[in-house]
Formats: C-alpha cells, structure tokens, sequence
C-alpha cells in the first residue's frame, strides 16, 4: 500500500551510518572509472581546481593590502599611488585569472561527465545482455536495474562534487592557516557556529536516500503510467478505450503519495536547516563586533578587519559548502554502491569447466527426455514430463491452447532456464554440457514478440546475424525468401528506410509486414535449428501459407520447429505435438492425428469448419 508508506517503514530501505560511510569505498573505484574515459581532462580537472583554490585568499589579502594603502595614503602629505595601483592590477589579475581557471573546470567537468555516462550506459548495456532471462524476468532485479540506471545520468554531479571538495578544502586549509595566524579563536566559533547545520544536512540526506529506495516500485510505476499514459505505441488504444482519466488518476494518486512523504521531509529538512544556518549567520556578526572592537583599539588595521571578516565569512560559507556537500557525496556513494552492485551482480554461469563441442552436422536431433519445468518463484509446474524428438533434418510443429507451455518449450530448448527435472538432448548429449554460447549459436529463432528496432529496414533484418549488416546481397536474398522484399519495395527509402514512428524519419509498416521483416531474419543464419515462435500470426492466410511453404522449402535438410495457432500451416510439418496444460497428448503426422481422432483432430476440424 504506497499511501501508507514512509521513510521508517521499510526496514531495508533504511540506511545507516555505517552503511553510508561504508559506500565511500566505492569512490576510488569510481575516480578509476572517470580517469579511464579521459585521463587528460581528469588531470586538467583538478589542476585547474587546485590553481583556483588559492585564489580566494590571495585576493582577500590584496584586499587588505589594498584598503591598507588607501588609509595610510589618506594620511601623507606627499602621496604616492604607485604601490596602490599596483595592488589593484594584482587583484584584477587574480579576479581575471580565476574566472578564467572556473570556466575550464567547468568544460572540462561537462566533458568528463558526458564521456563518463555514455561509458556507463554501455556498461549497463552490456551487463544486462550478460544477465540469465531469469533473472531479467525477476522484479528485484528490475530494481536494481532501476537504481542503477540512475546512476548513469545522477552520478555525474558526484565527481564535481567530490572535485570541488578537494578544492574547497585547500581553499580553506588556507583561510585557516591565515585566520589562526591572526585571531585562532575565530576558528573555534566558526567550527561551533557551523556543525549543528552539517549533522542536520547529514540526517536529512540519509533520510532521503531511504526514502527514495523505499520506493523504487512505485517509482517506476510512475514511470510505467508516464509512459503508457503518453506514448505513440499504447495512443491508440488508450484513446479508444478512454482510458487517460484512469490511468492519470492512478498516476495522480501514485505521485501524490509519494509527493506527500517527500515534501514532508523537504520542509523538515528545510526548516531545521533554516534555524542553523541563521545560528552560523549569527557567529560572523558576533566575530565581526569583535575584530571591530580590536581595530577601534588599535590592535588591528582597517585592512585587517576586512581581511579577517572577509576571510571569516568565506570560511563559514565554504565550510557549510563542504558539509553540505559531503553530505551530498555520500548519498550519492550509496547510490554508487547499487550502480556498481549491479554491475558485479553474479551471472549465474552454469556452463561447465570442459565443455563439449557443439555438433558441426547435426546427425540426430533434438530430443526431450522427461522434462519437467516451473518457473522460478512459482510453485505449479508448467511442463509436466515432456518427451519428444525433432529428428535432424525434420519439421516438427508445437500445437496446443494459449498456456499450454510452447513458448516455455522453447526456453528450455535455448536453455534460456534449466529444466526442474529431466534432461534435453543434442545427438544423445546433455545440452548442458555445450558451451551456451556455442549451443545458442546453432539456433536461428523469430519470437512470438520480436523486437521493431527503430532501425532501417535493412537493418530489421540484419539483426538475425549482425554481423553481415553490410553484406547487402544476403540481406536482399533473406528480404526476397521471407517475402518482406515486396514491403521493402513499396518503401520511399526501400532497404534503408528506416522503420518505426519514434523518429521524425520513421514510417511504421502493419502488423503482417514488420512479421514479413522479422522472419527475414531467420534467412540471414544458416542456422543448424530453425525455430519460429508465432511470427507469422498476423500475416494473411494466403501469406502465412505462403511463406511457411517456402520456409519448409529453402530450409529443407534443416531441422525446424514451428509454433503456429493455423492448421493450414501446421499440417506441412513432418511431425506435430499436440501439448496440453504441459504434457504431450498426443504427437505424429497430420495424417495419423486425424485418425486419432483426438484433440488434434477436434481442434483442426474445428478450424476448417469455420472456414467453410
Ligand atoms: N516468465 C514467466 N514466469 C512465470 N510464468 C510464466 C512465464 N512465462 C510463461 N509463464 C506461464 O507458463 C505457462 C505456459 O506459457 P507459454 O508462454 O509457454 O504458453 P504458450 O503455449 O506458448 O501460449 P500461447 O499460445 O498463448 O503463446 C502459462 O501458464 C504462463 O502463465
């Protein structure tokens, strides 16, 4: 219940100090990171910050010198500006220099943070293709996916941060050391004037950081709403089915509840913050009195009073910048900790040290033996002691209700999961004992759900095997095989068209004609095992007939399998498995099915009755 939630409930979202501090382990780690994308402006970086972080106390003390010099000219007689202008070209010198060094540290801290979140992108990119099906299907793994996301684009202003700690704490190693030379006891005010406001930003920041944590769910369902609420894929039918005021609402009620937690701890954050900030703004009148008192009894110059005020300032303001900020580092460590938690997160490998060839030629097929399979977390199982054989060189076809476990058949088969019991064999060996990697590679398969890549139409059917997305010719040959080079043709931009409504440039196809695309795809592998998971559904009769045909056709001594909800397209395969509710019911020829008379036979008539 979201409404209900807060920044205590959760136990494990809460965060700790020691947790907190413990996360700044991870910044050596990721300075290695940043220095890696740029090694020249991550040295340029802090250069630049150390040059400019003795500048404010240079010019505080030409300021003093300066006032120093007006007053005693006041007094000659016989005045002499030379030393005065000196000084003032000195410190517009410094003022120069400084502004210039602030504008490098800028660029080449927008620099170095572009450069850093486009590598962590592909980071991410790449570990989450390293990742089991499994556990992407896993909503705890969406969460860290989540968090880690963030990272990419949040952790930036992380580097500045700790940067502009580094510099703010040589700045004010030496406004101390000028204050301590001068009045040590405004040092003890100012420490005392300024640590209630740090434990406070501490505090708070800790809070925040739970809070948001807390409620990473319910945050990408507000992203989930934001999404489906406002995007060409699902305007159609929300359109339609009049759905904007229910999923607005469901977005309102959503944010709001997170809304109310969070500006609850804003305001607390702010109005605690505000009481101590005004007890540090009381500390420096206090001081200035006093070095007012010192100079009125001639303990102190003019130039001093500036000096020691103005350096008195400076070091509240950049101490409350350096506890604040540490604050704000080491929340923002915490959220390092997640980005590099996933990153280490273990794959689960469960290849075997020595591994077996993959089968060049496949001599006997693929066989299940006794399979059964539930999918993790889940207690009822989905297959339920399968067995069957896809002779080499043959077509077989998965025929059965929605749920009867197809498609969960062909996970297995990719070893996408691991079967709860039983075993999948390849030519008589354990598909286990292959390398994944090798025993994917035998495969060419078309899903139910393929991906429409906002990509060029040559470029749709290149991704069957990427790494021939410039051998045009075989891309025209899987086009013209699979049908989808009528489409094509008919195309403004023809094979680099490129496809999908997310772009300006895009021109979206229909249902059957991105199908005609995907299944060229399957053309582009010479693939030991053909597999086709449904992608021909919303191609017309004729069509989806048509195209089968041909694929039994020009993959003929390939072995197949074939989802398919159309009898007409079934029938061609050489050997057909009727499952039901996870176990074979029946399995043969068309032909020795319809003897049967059994559900194949029912499920077929009942096809070819609708269509008379
Ligand atoms: N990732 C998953 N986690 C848990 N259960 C799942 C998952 N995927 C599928 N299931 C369940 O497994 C069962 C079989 O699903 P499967 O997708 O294999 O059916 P199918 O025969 O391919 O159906 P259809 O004809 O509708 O495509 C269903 O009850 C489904 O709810």
């Amino acid at each position: 219940m979201p409404e209900k939630k807060s920044v205590t409930d959760s136990g494990t979202s809460k965060v700790g100090w020691k947790e907190r501090l413990g996360s700044l382990q991870y910044l050596p780690r990721f300075f290695g990171k940043i220095r890696e994308v740029s090694p020249g402006l991550f040295y340029a970086n802090i250069l630049a910050r150390i040059v400019n972080s003795a500048i404010p106390v240079l010019l505080l003390w030409v300021g003093k010198l300066i006032l120093d010099e007006v007053v005693l000219q006041i007094g000659e007689t016989d005045k002499d500006f030379t030393r005065l202008w000196m000084l003032v070209a000195i410190e517009l010198g410094l003022a120069v220099v400084s502004d210039l060094i602030s504008r490098a540290t800028n660029l080449t801290d927008t620099l170095i943070g572009d450069l850093y979140s486009n590598k962590s992108s592909i980071e991410i990119i790449n570990k989450t293709s390293e990742i089991e099906l499994s556990q992407l299907e896993d909503v705890d793994f969406y969460d860290k996916l989540e968090r880690a996301r963030r990272q990419t684009v949040g952790r930036v202003s992380l580097m500045s941060n700790i940067m502009a700690q580094l510099q703010d704490s040589i700045t004010v190693i030496s406004l101390v050391t000028a204050l301590t030379v001068f009045e040590p006891w405004l040092i003890a005010l100012l420490i005392l004037a300024v640590i209630p406001a740090f434990l406070n930003e501490i505090k708070f920041s800790q809070k925040s950081y739970s809070l948001a944590r807390g409620w990473t769910t319910e945050r990408r369902e507000l992203d989930d709403l934001r999404y489906v609420g406002a995007s060409d894929i699902t305007a159609k039918e929300v359109k339609l089915f009049g759905l904007t005021a229910y999923i607005a609402a469901r977005f309102k009620k959503l944010s709001d509840a997170y809304y109310k937690v969070t500006r609850r701890l804003a305001i607390r954050k702010n109005l605690w913050g505000g009481a101590f900030n005004i007890l540090g703004v009381l500390s420096y009148y206090g001081a200035f009195v006093l070095i007012i008192i010192r100079v009125v009894a001639g303990v102190l110059t003019v130039g001093d009073l500036t000096f020691l005020s103005g350096s008195f300032n400076r070091l509240r303001s950049q101490l409350q910048n350096i506890f604040f900020r540490f604050s704000q580092i080491t929340e923002s460590s915490l959220y390092l900790k997640d980005y590099f938690d996933f990153l280490d997160l273990e794959t689960v490998s469960d290849d075997p040290g020595t591994t077996v060839p993959v089968p060049d030629i496949i001599q006997q097929g693929l066989e299940f033996a006794d399979v059964w399979f539930k999918y993790p977390g889940r207690e009822e199982y989905v297959l339920k002691g399968v067995s069957f054989k896809v002779p080499a060189g043959r077509k077989l076809a998965f025929v059965g209700e929605n749920g009867a476990g197809k498609t969960t058949l062909i996970k297995l088969a990719l070893r996408f999961y691991e079967p709860v019991k039983g075993k999948i064999l390849l030519d008589g060996t354990d598909i286990r004992e292959f390398s994944k990697e090798a025993y994917q590679g035998l495969f060419g398969v078309i899903f139910q759900d393929f991906v429409k890549y906002n990509f060029s139409a040559g470029e749709n059917i290149a991704v069957g095997n990427i790494g021939e997305v410039h051998n045009r010719d075989k891309i025209f040959s899987a086009a013209e095989q699979s049908l989808a080079d009528q489409v094509i043709a008919s195309l403004p931009g023809k094979y680099d068209q490129k496809l999908g409504r997310r772009f300006t440039d895009g021109l979206d196809l229909s249902g059957g004609q991105w199908q005609k695309i995907a299944l060229a795809r399957a053309y582009m592998k010479d693939a030991r095992i053909a597999i086709l998971d449904e992608p021909t559904s919303a191609l017309d009769a004729r069509a989806e007939y048509e195209a089968f045909q041909r694929f039994i056709g020009l993959t003929e001594e390939k072995t197949a399998i074939i989802i398919s909800h159309r009898f007409s397209t079934v029938r061609l395969a050489d050997t057909i498995v009727v499952l039901k509710d996870g176990r074979v019911l029946e399995h043969g020829t068309h032909e020795s099915l319809m003897e049967n008379k059994g559900l194949y036979a029912e499920l077929f008539t009942l096809q070819a009755v609708g269509y008379n």
